[in-house]
């Protein structure tokens, strides 16, 4: 017997509704076709409710003392401790990466919350000695207002919490959209919110295209500031579009990112790193590495550790423990990483492995591919120069340190890098020299710690930073209070 797949509604003011007109959208496992889920097929009328209930939540919201904002968030960690497998077993049904890296995504949402509620005993601000006698000065965070949160589906729990929870702890309110591949997760995550203690309407989530929902969100008058992630194609858009407005916007965008292999590199470390980095998530972090930039005289060497290791890995359900690499997100993903493997071919790169689709037998619903080596690859081309977001590695040989740091600084992205180099005399200059948002010695491309500032240089970004304190500047206005105590206009005001 089949049962039919369950309906899904936006939640508004904290009661679950579905969109005004009724519409819905299907979502589906991309390792086996499976329909999950039906979710609101949200319209202009539905954001401006959840912005209207935001804007009302915001008046009360802002007052709770911060460290009870803090009891909140705590609360939401420990929920989401609770529901971790759960959660991570619904966020790889439905976005296809492992079991052990879903529960890792889960992870990085606990941490924020137990971090940002740590936050709410702090929100530092700071106070300065003044020029005048009886007369005091200090600045605090304020928080702004509405906050649209705009995720994309690769970390589909972990990113919005990197976007929640410090609005929510400054005192902000939100509104979520949530990316139209990912829903169920994010609707967990509002779940989990509210069942943490969360008054009604401080986050509401909208489901629905990036066209319809995202585009009402970024014009809507009573959001304030806009925080986005996602491909550096939708951020221009919502920059330019929020510009018009005067909102502030944050901008966490794509990655070209290297890793560069030192000729005195532990080249064993080395292949556990690029392995991870280049195929973990099958390619699709934005700080995955896509470019590996190797000194010649350990190329032949390095490839005859890695590419046995390459074509070892395990394609499947990430469900099953087994499996090293799961699907790529949809059918317009796997179609424009097969283009790049054209591309790469015809621009003269040589294929060392991959450069396929799989549809064999238990992998014949999904959307599998190949993990894949090139090799030859100059750094003028484009699939070493253009984010591709699967499971495609580029491999470049160089002379030099000198021209392994040019290369990796010669893309218009800039968010994470490596080196393995056993020279400490290296990895300072590399400090020193690449550019580059995070930069990793001896380690892959990805992983982020969340008591840490994340995000890129060039554009990946627009300057903003994610977790961390840095993580809160874009939620918080700085207020500067002055209070003359004096009790007279002081001779000094007046010469001023
Ligand atoms: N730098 C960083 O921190 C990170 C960057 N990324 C980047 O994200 C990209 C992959 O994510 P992906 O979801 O495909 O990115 P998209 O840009 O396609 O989508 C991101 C979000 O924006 C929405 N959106 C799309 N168009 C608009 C629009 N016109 N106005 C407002 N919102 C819109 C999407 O909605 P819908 O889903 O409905 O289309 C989705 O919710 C990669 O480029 C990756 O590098 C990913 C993780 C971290
Ligand atoms: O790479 C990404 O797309 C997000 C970073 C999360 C992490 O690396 O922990």
């Amino acid at each position: 017997m089949t049962t039919a797949a369950p309906v899904f509604k936006n939640s508004i003011g904290g009661i679950w509704q579905a969109a005004h007109d009724g519409r819905t959208f299907p979502n589906y496992n991309p390792a086996t076709g499976e329909l999950l889920g039906h979710f609101p097929l949200s319209s202009s009328r539905d954001v401006d409710d959840a912005v209207n209930a935001a804007r009302l939540a915001f008046a009360r919201w802002r007052l709770v003392p911060a460290p009870r904002r803090g009891e909140i968030l705590f609360r939401v960690g420990e929920l989401l401790s609770r529901y971790k497998e759960d959660l991570a077993r619904t966020m790889t049904r439905e976005m296809g990466k492992v079991l052990n890296e879903t529960q890792g995504d889960v992870q990085e949402g606990i941490d924020m919350a137990y971090y940002m509620a740590g936050e709410g005993r702090r929100l530092f601000g700071y106070t300065v000695p003044v020029e005048l006698p009886n007369k005091s000065g200090m600045a605090l965070r304020d928080p702004i207002g509405v906050v649209a949160c705009i995720t994309p589906w690769n970390f589909p729990v972990a990113i919005p919490t990197w976007k929640l929870f410090p609005a929510l702890i400054a005192g902000n309110t939100v509104v979520l959209k949530p990316a139209s591949d990912t829903p169920h997760s994010a609707q967990r995550l509002v779940e989990i919110l509210y069942e943490a203690g969360l008054p009604e309407g401080v986050v509401n989530i909208v489901f629905g295209s990036g066209q319809e929902v995202g585009e009402s969100l970024i014009h809507h008058p009573d959001v304030s500031v806009i925080s986005f992630t996602g491909s550096t194609e939708s951020g221009r858009h919502v920059a330019v579009e929020a510009a018009q407005a005067l909102k502030r916007v944050s901008l966490e965008m794509g990655g070209k990112n290297a890793v560069i292999v030192l000729e005195d590199a532990d080249l064993d470390l080395a292949v556990e790193g690029i392995l991870w980095s280049a195929y973990g998530t099958t390619g699709q972090r934005c700080t995955a590495c896509s470019r590996l930039i190797v000194h010649r005289d350990v190329q032949d060497r390095l490839l005859e550790k890695l590419v046995p290791r390459i074509e070892g890995l395990r394609l499947g359900d990430g469900l099953d423990e087994q499996v090293d690499v799961g699907p790529v997100i949809n059918a317009s993903q796997i179609e424009k990483i097969h283009s790049y493997v054209e591309i790469g071919a015809r621009e003269g790169a040589t294929l060392v492995t991959g450069g396929e689709r799989v549809a064999e037998g238990e992998l014949a619903n999904g959307y599998f591919y190949r993990p894949t080596l090139f090799k030859d690859v100059r750094p003028d081309m484009r699939i070493a120069q253009e984010e591709i977001f699967g499971p495609v590695l580029s491999l470049i040989a160089v002379d030099s340190f000198d021209e392994a740091i040019a290369i990796n600084n010669e893309t218009k992205f800039g968010l994470s890098c490596a080196i393995y180099t056993q020279d400490i005399n290296k990895t300072q200059r590399a400090i020193r020299d690449l550019t580059t948002g995070i930069l990793y010695i001896n380690s892959g491309t990805t992983g982020a710690e969340i008591q840490l500032p994340f995000g890129g240089t060039r554009g990946t970004g627009n300057g903003h930073r994610e977790a961390g304190i840095a993580g809160l500047d874009v939620f918080t206005e700085w207020k500067v209070v002055y209070t003359d105590y004096s009790g007279k206009l002081q001779k000094a005001q007046i010469d001023n």
